[in-house]
């Protein structure tokens, strides 16, 4: 049954980047299975490859082995079923927060009177009432991620795609930022990839977190998040007992994945 297919699916993955100084294999036989629905965070070293592994989900580029599957079909280019958020939110500052939501929409030739509307009450619910007609620079770093939120989900993609969209924030606000996107995307049944840097932002927002080792990128291992966590706040889910022993285990993982690493580059030279 098409439903039970998996979201995404990394089958044999390698990728490598050719350009004038040479080539450079920075993925090598990945294997990941995300479904529908589930909240997967990447974690890794500096040039493990994570960025690279988003692109390719992204359809910004096929991978030179394996298959990059979307649904059960491969990827070939990007897709309205897959929405991104990044660092930095891009708002137009010429733009009003509404026309700002609403770009996606634009750009899909999906903008139609309800779907504006939609994007509306999509900014209510990430609490930000009545702002449709403000601007950018009025609005502070927190809200204006929520208005990239809004803008992402506004296009109804299947998939968010999350590269490190917390990390230009201060702590207060990013708490609250991880809680509102973990409710809101479990609320609306979405699929997501988390890139991020933060493991106790790992462990609070998701189902499973995969260790990436770098040079050659490569799964190294992966952590189930147990459901007491993850039916918790990622707020609160940081005052639970069992929080801190998966940290640990998580920062002993990123340790070793960094030494291979290290290894890696090491042999590479010599
Ligand atoms: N356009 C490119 N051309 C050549 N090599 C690249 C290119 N983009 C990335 N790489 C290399 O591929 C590897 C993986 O890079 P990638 O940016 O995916 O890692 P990352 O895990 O996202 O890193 P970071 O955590 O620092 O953002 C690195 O060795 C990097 O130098």
């Amino acid at each position: 049954m098409a439903n039970s297919d998996p979201a995404l699916t990394l089958r044999q993955v390698t990728h490598v980047y050719v350009n004038d100084k040479g080539a450079s294999l920075a993925v090598e036989d990945l294997n990941l299975t995300v479904q529908r629905g589930e909240f997967v965070s990447l974690v890794g070293p500096s040039g493990c490859g994570k960025t690279t592994v988003l692109s390719m989900l992204a359809g910004l580029f096929l991978p030179t082995r394996g298959e990059v599957l979307l649904n059960n079909r491969q990827v070939k280019q990007p897709s309205t079923l897959v929405g991104y958020m990044l660092q930095q939110d891009y708002l137009f500052p010429w733009r009003t927060i509404l026309d700002n939501a609403a770009l996606g929409l634009e750009l899909t030739g999906s903008k139609t009177r309800a779907a504006v509307e939609k994007a509306a009450d999509l900014l209510a619910e990430l609490g930000l009432p009545g702002s449709g007609a403000r601007y950018p620079h009025e609005l502070s770093g927190g809200m204006r991620q929520r208005v990239a939120l809004a803008r992402t989900l506004a296009t109804e993609p299947e998939v968010l795609l999350l590269d490190e969209p917390f990390s230009a924030l201060d702590l207060h606000i990013k708490l609250q930022l991880e809680d509102l996107v973990k409710e809101t995307l479990r609320r609306l049944g979405k699929t997501a990839l988390l890139v991020t840097h933060d493991l106790s932002e790992a462990v609070a927002m998701s189902d499973r977190v995969i260790v990436l080792a770098a040079n050659p990128g490569r799964i190294r291992c992966e952590l189930t998040i147990p459901d007491s966590i993850r039916q918790a706040s990622p707020m609160k889910a940081r005052q639970l007992p069992e929080f801190q022993p998966l940290f640990d285990q998580l920062w002993a993982e990123l340790d070793a994945a960094e030494k291979a690493g290290w290894e890696g580059s090491e042999s590479d030279e010599g």
